[in-house]
């Protein structure tokens, strides 16, 4: 039997002098949506290429169900992907344009009609998509990736030009897809974006994987031993705190973060010195923090935080 989802394995490719990719490697797997995330620059648009065959490597390996795309009989039976959603005729209808998709691949109208009521753009379906605002070319993008009703479906950047509304949307409809059974990968440079979506995450930054591993144990790992404090009097407590041999982080205006001693220690410590406070509890990591911590070394221009004080 293949192979279900996606296997990426050690891709590596150059532009020039320029390492796109430096032994990218991840599963995606089906049933889950998978978020793709990482600064610009870090790859993820050159590897949904690979995947796609539209770009080759000089090491690596990129699998779909088992087989690398190029040996796929009927391709948009397996994988459904959108790279750009600007790619398309502008003086045909949306409804015309998944037509002539439609015809070349051999699937009948009917499909065209399910797939535009899908993604609610019924109302828009036969005005010319060049008029279409960039959401609604998402929209559109998205409709002709499910055309062929594949177990794969692969999205690069979807969430760009989404107003508010089309992002709670788009949320709920990359979920609807992985609860069918389907391998679902979506890339962002936010990762606000796939917050509340993703249930898996691959984290890339300069061509490669930093972390390939569930949301849960991602924020678990992150959250390990920190201690959220609320105080009026940040510096104050930091200072108290570093000097007792913690670690210290400004997490906001009126919260740090601490690791390196347990709870009641630090209320004894605050107690001792005067220093205010309201709150001491257990420090629950957002995906924002595990992506700054992941992407931190990896970003290729960052200016030094001036926020970390320790002992
Ligand atoms: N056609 C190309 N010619 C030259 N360099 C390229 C080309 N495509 C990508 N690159 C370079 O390869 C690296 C990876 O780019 P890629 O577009 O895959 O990153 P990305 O993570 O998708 O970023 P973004 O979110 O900005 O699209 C970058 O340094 C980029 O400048």
């Amino acid at each position: 039997m293949s192979a279900p989802g996606i296997v990426v394995a050690g891709l590596r490719k150059r532009y020039g002098a320029t390492l796109a990719l430096d032994g990218m490697s991840f599963t995606v797997r089906p049933g889950l949506v998978t978020g793709f995330v990482g600064p610009n620059g870090a790859g993820k648009s050159t590897t949904m290429r690979v995947i796609l065959g539209l770009d080759a490597v000089e090491e690596g390996t990129a699998l779909i169900e088992g087989k690398p795309y190029r040996g796929l009989r009927h391709p948009l039976n397996h994988v459904g992907s959108l790279l750009d959603a600007a790619a398309l005729h502008p003086g045909r209808s949306g409804r015309g344009h998944l037509l002539w998709l439609a015809h070349s691949q051999g699937l009948a109208a009917r499909r065209v009609d399910q797939v535009i009521e899908q993604v609610g753009l019924t109302p828009a379906a036969r005005r010319k998509a060049g008029g279409y605002s960039l959401g609604m070319r998402q929209r559109l993008g998205i409709a002709a990736a499910l055309l062929g009703d594949p177990p794969i479906i692969m999205l690069d950047e979807p969430f760009n030009g989404m107003d508010p509304d089309g992002i709670i949307w788009m949320r709920g409809f990359l979920r609807s897809l992985a609860a069918q059974g389907r391998a679902v990968l979506v890339s962002s440079h936010l990762m606000s974006e796939v917050q509340d979506t993703a249930d898996h995450l691959v984290v890339v930054g300069r061509g490669k994987a930093i972390a390939d591993a569930g949301v849960a144990d991602l924020i678990a790992a992150a959250s390990a031993n920190r201690v959220a404090v609320r105080t009026t009097a940040a510096t104050h407590a930091m200072r108290v705190l570093a000097q007792a041999g913690a670690t210290v982080t400004a997490a906001g205006r009126d919260t740090i973060t601490v690791s390196g001693l347990p709870a009641d220690r630090i209320v004894t410590l605050l107690s001792a010195s005067a220093v205010p406070f309201s709150e001491v509890s257990a420090h629950r990591a957002t995906l924002e923090d595990v992506y700054l911590a992941l992407t931190r070394e990896a970003l290729e221009f960052h200016a030094a935080t001036p926020t970390e004080v320790s002992r």
